[in-house]
């Protein structure tokens, strides 16, 4: 079984897949690691240096990557890897995976990124706090598509992180 995290940037994949893997005694990766620690650059210096559309050839070439090698494993994704080429589709239909879709409001997203944008390429040029709600509410609209795609959903708001991961693991189980 391979259990994937998926949700905006900030929704707590990274973190709240560490802590289920621990749980669980799966093995944890996180895929943006993965291609930090594959491509030997960071993220941030990949959309720099080679472009968002290389980091969308390298996302895909990895997740199917670990979908087809591993096993007992929690993979935590990017926000953009469910909306980019046929990602959804290969999480779909191998039979390994199931998805869980961590859901928060536009102001949750907001309040944890205005404090972290350096690290997240695509935020990282905005400057405001309305600004910053105006993006976000745009782009998870355009994503909510493939994110509720998902096998299961988790609302994640308000929230701690050990009551998400004990509702997260009763509806897997
Ligand atoms: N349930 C939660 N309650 C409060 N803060 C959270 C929660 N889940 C995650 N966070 C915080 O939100 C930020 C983004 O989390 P992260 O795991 O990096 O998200 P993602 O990988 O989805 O982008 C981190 O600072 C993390 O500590
Ligand atoms: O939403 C996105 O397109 C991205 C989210 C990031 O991951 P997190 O969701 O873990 O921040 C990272 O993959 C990259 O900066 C692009
Ligand atoms: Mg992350």
């Amino acid at each position: 079984m391979i259990l994937v995290l998926i949700g905006y940037m900030a929704s707590g994949k990274s973190t709240l897949g560490r802590i289920l893997a621990n749980k669980l005694n799966y093995d944890f990766i996180d895929l943006d690691d993965y291609i930090e620690e594959k491509e030997q650059v960071s993220v941030s210096d990949i959309f720099k240096s080679k472009g968002e559309i290389y980091f969308r050839k390298k996302e895909t070439l990895y997740l199917k990557e670990l979908l087809d090698d591993k096993t007992k494993l929690v993979l935590s994704l990017g926000g953009g890897t469910p909306c980019y080429s046929n990602n959804m589709d290969a999480l779909k239909n191998t039979s390994k995976a199931k998805s869980v879709y961590l859901k928060a409001s536009i102001p949750t997203l907001v309040a944890r990124l205005k404090n972290e944008k350096s690290k997240r390429p695509l935020i990282a040029h905005i400057e405001t706090d309305e600004l910053l709600t105006e993006f976000i509410g745009k782009h998870l609209f355009e994503r909510t598509q493939f994110y509720s795609l998902s096998d299961v959903t988790i609302t994640t708001d308000n929230k701690k992180e050990e009551d998400i991961i004990e509702e997260l693991v009763l509806q897997l189980f």
